[in-house]
């Protein structure tokens, strides 16, 4: 399983160098033993709810977990009381080892990286066809954090009522990501729907999107009803220019095993703990060209050895092409 560190949300807790010599604390604390498995579905200042079983449970964070935060999508051992009743309150003792993470990187007011989701197997970046126009850079953005994270990128193009996806399809055609093209229309319809069921069933899939792109009408059309959300926020509710609340909220896929993890907004996708050695890996074909690259390469540099392998036709030029106009989104400003 791959780990993801250098973040304080992430890290293990460390158990403190032992000077007196008696035992360190955490082995006296009892272990847990008992405690049950769930999922972290939604958090909210320090409080959570989890899925156990079939059952949601409120809990929180045990002290003992120090400054390791659960997040949505963690696996979480719990102990207490998990009858899921009102007003009960359970404990986190244990975050499992994530598989994938999609963080955010800091905006002015937070100096710090965050996990938005753990676990998640894919990322769905939800893309208007029109009305907003798509914005390629931002694509790009959220591509990035897919490969740092080690989500698969997925892309989903939405009101095809409006505009073709072709010229999209086109510009994305070299990085061979799994696509949806859909429309609010085409929902009503069910050969629509197992289209998209077809690529999020079974799994857990993050979806982020820039606000009006039809990422609540879609969502919407995938979970149950009781679960849905309204749509058609105006955007001026949070104002221009203001960052919303990172808090992502997992639903359940309508009749499969899936989960839909709904984030809000992208503007706060900051990519600069972005590590290019982590993106490269999502490029097996140009993976082998690096060996000749100078310690630490950026591989968007000089002394890069992809240029000369690349001409010596070991890889398609276009390849190396996307890889550099990625890399290159770390540097860029969100809103460019
Ligand atoms: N033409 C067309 N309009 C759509 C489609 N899907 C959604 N819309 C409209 O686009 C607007 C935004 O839809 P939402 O689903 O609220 O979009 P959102 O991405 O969740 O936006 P926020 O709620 O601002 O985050 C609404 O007015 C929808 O009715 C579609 O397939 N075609
Ligand atoms: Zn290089």
């Amino acid at each position: 399983m791959r780990r993801y560190g250098k973040n304080p949300d992430e890290d293990d807790i460390r158990v403190r160098p032992n000077r007196k010599g008696n035992r360190p604390r955490t082995h006296i604390r009892p272990k847990h033993e008992d405690a049950s498995d769930g999922m972290v579905l939604t958090v909210d200042r320090g409080r959570l709810t989890v899925l156990v079983d079939d059952r949601i449970v409120m809990a929180m964070k045990a002290r003992e977990l120090g400054r390791k935060a659960a997040v949505v999508g963690d696996r979480v051992s719990l102990v207490g009381d998990l009858s899921g009743k009102k007003d009960t309150l359970a404990r986190i003792v244990r975050i499992s080892p994530r598989t994938s993470v999609l963080r955010r990187t800091a905006d002015d007011d937070d100096p710090y990286e965050r996990v938005v989701v753990a676990n998640a197997d894919q990322l769905a970046i939800v893309t208007a066809l029109a009305d907003p126009e798509p914005r390629t850079r931002l694509i790009d953005r959220c591509i990035v954090a897919a490969y740092d994270g080690g989500l698969t990128p997925l892309l989903v193009l939405t009101k095809s009522d409006l505009a073709s996806a072709d010229k999209i399809l086109e510009t994305y055609s070299t990085l061979d990501m799994p696509y949806v093209v859909t429309s609010r229309e085409e929902f009503t319809d069910g050969a629509e729907l197992a289209r998209v069921h077809e690529v999020l069933d079974g799994k857990i899939t993050a979806f982020v999107g820039h606000s009006g792109v039809g990422k609540t009408t879609l969502v919407n059309a995938l979970v149950p009803e009781e679960q849905r959300r309204s749509t058609g926020h105006v955007n001026a509710v949070t104002g221009r220019g203001r960052h919303t609340t990172v808090s992502a909220l997992a639903l359940p896929l309508a009749g499969c095993g899936g989960w839909v993890v709904d984030t809000p907004g992208v503007r706060s996708f900051g990519l600069h703990h972005v590590d290019p050695s982590r993106v490269i890996l999502a490029f097996p074909d140009l993976v082998p060209g690096t060996e000749g690259c100078p310690r630490a390469c950026s591989h968007d540099e000089a002394d890069c050895a992809l240029d000369a392998w690349v001409a010596e036709g070991h890889a398609d030029p276009q390849r190396l092409y996307s890889l550099r106009r990625l890399l290159a989104t770390r540097e860029r400003r969100e809103d460019d």
